[in-house]
């Protein structure tokens, strides 16, 4: 990786990081963002830090192995992102947030753990698919690594319980997407909680994935 892609994927976290918090998709210094290097490595999120006020120089980089090269100390969740990069080798950028009605969806008892959220719409199908509940473990445990490993091969989204959203994508862009799309369509289940919504049928949601797949 050139130092020149290395800025360029610097100041692309500092952007996305800025219009996510901005927009009140995560709060103080909660949710970290990674992208992944030419050279195995990655680049991530300091620990503590603001999204909304992300220092390009500052980003933590790390090698291939999960060691601190330089930056700031990076995110306490960075086995989580190393592990759902080992099981997705398509996927360039993860992002994880503390999305209000996300969050809300992954408190609620009653969510199926294989789907937390049914397919709503078209888009929320084409962007996220289905998203599978990871049991609670403390923030920055290990074992949530270990709990994601089982899901991110089949899965690009998954949701941490009592805790937030983790989306990988193909570019840091496609994350950003598929994070929003995630958090207004736990907004409309919330709406209509209770309301027997009429969801995308097998047939529908089939037809999308043929048409439209997910990497
Ligand atoms: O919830 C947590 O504590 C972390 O998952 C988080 O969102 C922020 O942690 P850092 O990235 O270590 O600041
Ligand atoms: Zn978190």
């Amino acid at each position: 990786m050139s130092t020149r892609d290395d800025n360029r994927l610097r100041e692309q976290i500092a952007v996305y990081g800025k219009s996510l918090f901005d927009r009140g998709l995560t709060m103080g210094s909660s949710g970290n963002i990674s992208v992944r290097l030419d050279d195995g490595g990655w680049l991530m999120t300091p620990t503590n830090a603001c999204l909304g006020r992300l220092d390009p120089a500052r980003i933590s980089r790390l090698d291939r192995d999960g060691r601190h090269l330089d930056g700031a100390k990076p995110t306490k969740e960075s086995v989580l992102h190393m592990a759902m990069y080992g099981e997705r080798p398509q996927s360039e950028a993860i992002v994880h947030l503390h999305s209000t009605h996300s969050v809300a969806v992954s408190c609620l008892p009653e969510v199926d753990p294989c789907d937390c959220i049914p397919p709503l719409t078209a888009y929320y199908v084409m962007r996220v698919g289905r998203l599978p509940l990871v049991p609670y473990h403390m923030p920055g445990d290990p074992a949530l690594g270990d709990a994601v490993k089982g899901l991110a091969g089949k899965h690009s989204a998954v949701l941490l319980a009592n805790h937030g959203p983790v989306v990988a994508g193909k570019s840091l862009e496609a994350a950003v997407y598929a994070t929003e799309e995630l958090e207004e369509t736990a907004k409309l289940y919330l709406l209509l909680r209770g309301q027997n919504p009429r969801g995308l049928t097998d047939e529908q949601v089939a037809e999308l994935e043929a048409r439209f797949p997910r990497d």
